[in-house]
C-alpha cells in the first residue's frame, strides 16, 4: 500500500439540480473492479459524512438551494483536506457535485494558512455566481464566488436575506476568514458554458480562462506552460476537474450539466500531467459523475478512472 496518497470520498449530491452524482464514487470504483485494477485496494480512504437525505425537506432557499447542508458538507470536507495534509498526505478527493471545491480549497487554506494557493479549474462552466446571481439557485455553481468571496452586487438579479444570507457568509467563512484565493491565481481550463454575470466579473478581476479552441491553436504544452507561468509566486496548486469540462458528445453525458465542444481524454490526461510535473500540485479533485445519466453503460466513470489512475501515478512521482 502506498501510504503518500489519501483518497477522500465525498459522496454528496445536494449541490445539484439533478440527483445521482453521488453515486459517482462507487461508479469509478466498479470502474476500477471491471479493469481488474487493485487502485482502490492500494491507497488508505476516508469516507466523509453526508446529508444526501436532506433532499427529502421543504426547502426555502431558492437562490441557494438546501445552504445549510452544502455548508456542513463543505466544513466536513474542509476538516478531511486539512487533516490529511496536516498528516503529510496528498489528498485526491472524489467528490458527487462540485460545490464540494469550496471544502476543498477552505481544508488546503487551513492546513497551509500562510500559502499563496494556485487553483487550476478544468470545468465547462465557471462555477463563480453567488446567491445574488445565480440562476439556478445550485450551489455547484458557486463554490469559486464564495472561495474567493465575491457577491458580485453589480450584476444581481436575486433578492437575497434572512437564513440564505447568514448562510452564505458563514459558506465565504470556513476555516480561516477572508478570500482564500486571489482571482490572479485563479486560472480556467475549458470553460464554455456561462452566464452574463459570471462573464462580468470574470472581465472586472481578469480571470484567464484557456477555451478548448486556444488550448489547441496553443498547443498542449504552451497552454499549460503560460498557465503555470502566471501561477509562478503560487506555493502549491489544487486542480479541480470537472468530468463536464470532457466532450459530451464524444466522451459520455454521464454528468449533470453536460456541454458539447469539449477536451477528450488524452488533452485531460496530458493537461493535469504537465500541471503535476510543476511539483506544486498539493491536491486534486475529480467531481460530477453522474452514472444515472450515462447512455454508454459506464463509461463517465471509466473515463474518470482512467484520468484517477495516471494522475495517481504522476503525483506519486512528483510529491
Ligand atoms: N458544477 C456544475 N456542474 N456547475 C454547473 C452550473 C450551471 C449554471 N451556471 C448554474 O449556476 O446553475
Amino acid at each position: 500500500m502506498y501510504t503518500n496518497i489519501k483518497i477522500i470520498k465525498n459522496r454528496s449530491d445536494i449541490g445539484a439540480g439533478t440527483r445521482g452524482s453521488d453515486m459517482g464514487i462507487d461508479a469509478i470504483e466498479i470502474a476500477a473492479i471491471n479493469k481488474g485494477s487493485e487502485y482502490f485496494n492500494s491507497f488508505p480512504h476516508l469516507d466523509v459524512e453526508t446529508h444526501n437525505e436532506s433532499i427529502y425537506n421543504k426547502d426555502r432557499n431558492a437562490f441557494a438551494k438546501r445552504i445549510g447542508q452544502v455548508l456542513q458538507q463543505c466544513k466536513n470536507v474542509a476538516e478531511a483536506v486539512k487533516q490529511t495534509i496536516s498528516n503529510g498526505l496528498f489528498p485526491m478527493v472524489l467528490s458527487g457535485d462540485h460545490s464540494s471545491a469550496l471544502g476543498t480549497i477552505s481544508g488546503i487554506k487551513t492546513a497551509l494558512p500562510d500559502i499563496q494557493l494556485g487553483v487550476i479549474w478544468i470545468d465547462a462552466h465557471a462555477d463563480i455566481h453567488s446567491p445574488y446571481t445565480s440562476p439556478s439557485g445550485n450551489i455547484h455553481g458557486m463554490p469559486l464566488a464564495a472561495a474567493l468571496s465575491m457577491d458580485n452586487l453589480p450584476d444581481r438579479i436575486n433578492d437575497i436575506g434572512g437564513e440564505t444570507l447568514r448562510y452564505w457568509e458563514n459558506m465565504k467563512q470556513i476555516g480561516n476568514q477572508g478570500p482564500k484565493i486571489l482571482p490572479e491565481n485563479l486560472i480556467y481550463f475549458g470553460v464554455r458554458d456561462t452566464e452574463a454575470a459570471e462573464e462580468s466579473l470574470m472581465e472586472r478581476h481578469h480571470i484567464k480562462n484557456f477555451s478548448v479552441e486556444e488550448i489547441r491553436f496553443l498547443g498542449l504544452e504552451q497552454g499549460v506552460k503560460k498557465a503555470l507561468n502566471q501561477l509562478q509566486h503560487c506555493d502549491a496548486i489544487y486542480i479541480s476537474f470537472d468530468v463536464d469540462s470532457m466532450d459530451c458528445d464524444l466522451v459520455s453525458k454521464g454528468t449533470g450539466t453536460p456541454v458539447s465542444k469539449g477536451f477528450d481524454v488524452p488533452e485531460i490526461l496530458q493537461i493535469i500531467a504537465l500541471i503535476i510535473a510543476s511539483g506544486k500540485v498539493v491536491c486534486m479533485e475529480i467531481v460530477e459523475i453522474n452514472p444515472l445519466l450515462d447512455q454508454k453503460g459506464n463509461s463517465m466513470a471509466e473515463a474518470a478512472f482512467e484520468i484517477l489512475e495516471k494522475s495517481t501515478l504522476h503525483i506519486l512521482n512528483h510529491f
